[in-house]
């Protein structure tokens, strides 16, 4: 037998596992490195964050990956370098927190890479009648990660998902259904990423096939891409002070909510491939309101964050009162300008962050795909949406070797 599959088959069988669980997501602000231990797997699997960092990226890194980033023409040579080139940035980044953690690549069992997306196309997006399928696309090679680590890598989570026709993302609510439901309330967690999304998650032991989780438009990224196009040298409006310096302008408001994807049925993804500064400028166009002041144009790029996810929520609890226990995390957690608008937008809420719970909001994505590892390897297909199309039930994760 090969070695790897023995020495995968023998992490199988432990009572634990150390995952090293890896996100980058679309803000591009770093590698997030999260270091679990996970024991037991399914509805029964316990978390110890053992650590946590996220490892930026350098501007030159960051302008290699906005190369190609969302970017419908595309140098073809220059993806093919770019893949093994940010699996070998990744391996060294977890390499230098294991350094840095005083532990041996030996002691960790997994990693669980996500990669890099760099284009996200689900079919109601791309509307390409000679694709009529959904695709995504996450670089980072996890071969060269297993290799330059030494440690079995799982990786490319994404496409199991979309073979079983789902659209690839969100996964947040596999890994909050195994880990954040709770027996004594109905939850949603918010994450307020480049893009926003949420999972509803029913009581513990309620009916897990109501699970589910969906993108609900744009949750940072255009105000960061609004920032940075007029404040060189910013990468975000800190603490939200400029957005909160601003007054909402509701034609440039409606002109941005007057897309199709706010209406689409749930779950749906998106990206900054749909929301992107061409979007912003066509609808500024449309209402007149290009030469707004920064801080109008982000005060209502928030206030757009905060309906995009008001109507969503609204559209799932079409028929009863939504789930009252609310709690985010992501980088737009730590935005009060845009919690302000959400709080006016779902006042029936109580807003809490999933720190409180036990999973920091900043690691809480690196550790999904940590627990997404421990399902493929020792657990089984997750199954929340009873083998309704879009939320499959399925295990995910391709497998790497080291040798
Ligand atoms: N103190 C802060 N004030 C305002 N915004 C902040 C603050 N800290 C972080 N952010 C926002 O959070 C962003 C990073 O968020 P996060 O790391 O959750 O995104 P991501 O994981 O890349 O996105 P996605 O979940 O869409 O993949 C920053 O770009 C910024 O917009
Ligand atoms: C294609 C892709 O990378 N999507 C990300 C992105 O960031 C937030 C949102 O858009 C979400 O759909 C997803 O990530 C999280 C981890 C998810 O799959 O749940």
């Amino acid at each position: 037998m090969n070695p790897y599959l023995a020495r995968l088959h023998q992490i199988a069988s432990q009572p634990s596992r150390r995952i090293i669980g890896l996100m980058s997501g679309t803000s591009l602000d770093g590698l997030d490195v999260a270091l679990c231990r996970l024991t037991g797997h399914g509805p029964g699997t316990q978390l110890v964050l053992e650590q946590f960092r996220t490892v930026p990226y350098s501007d030159d890194t960051r302008a290699r990956i906005r190369t190609v980033f969302a970017r419908e023409q595309v140098s073809l040579e220059y993806l093919t370098l770019l893949n093994p080139w940010l699996g070998s940035l990744h391996a060294a980044a977890i390499l230098d927190c294991l350094r840095e953690w005083s532990i041996a690549p030996a002691e960790i069992d997994l990693i669980a890479s996500h990669g890099q997306t760099v284009y996200h196309a689900p079919q109601h997006q791309h509307q390409r009648a000679d694709f009529p399928r959904n695709a995504t696309l996450q670089l980072g090679d996890g071969d060269h990660v297993a290799v330059e680590t030494g440690i079995i890598t799982l990786s490319d989570f994404r496409q199991k998902h979309i073979a079983a026709g789902g659209e690839g993302a969100p996964l947040a609510a596999y890994g909050d259904f195994l880990l954040l439901s709770s027996p004594d309330e109905e939850r949603l967690l918010l994450n307020l990423g480049g893009i926003a999304n949420f999972t509803y998650l029913p009581r513990a032991g309620g009916d897990a096939s109501t699970a589910f989780s969906t993108d609900t438009g744009p949750g940072n990224t255009l105000l960061d891409a609004t920032v940075r196009a007029q404040r060189p040298g910013l990468q975000y409006d800190e603490d939200g002070r400029l957005a909160a310096a601003g007054q909402v302008h509701e034609g440039l408001l409606a002109a941005l909510l007057d897309h199709a994807f706010f209406a689409a049925p749930l779950p749906k993804t998106t990206g900054p491939e749909l929301f992107s500064p061409a979007f912003l400028a066509e609808a500024q166009q449309r209402s007149g309101t290009s030469h707004l002041r920064l801080e109008d144009t982000l005060a209502t790029l928030a206030e757009l964050s905060a309906v995009g996810v008001a109507r969503a929520v609204r559209a799932a609890f079409a028929e009863r009162a939504i789930p009252a226990a609310v709690y985010t995390s992501g980088g737009g957690a730590h935005n009060p300008a845009l919690l302000a608008a959400l709080g006016r937008h779902l006042p029936e809420a109580r807003f809490g962050s999933t720190d409180a719970l036990g999973v920091p909001g900043d690691a809480k994505e690196a550790i999904l795909f940590a627990v997404l590892a421990n399902e493929a390897v020792a657990g089984q297909p997750i199954s929340i949406g009873a083998g309704r199309q879009r939320v499959p039930a399925v295990s995910m994760g391709k497998i790497s070797f080291p040798g």
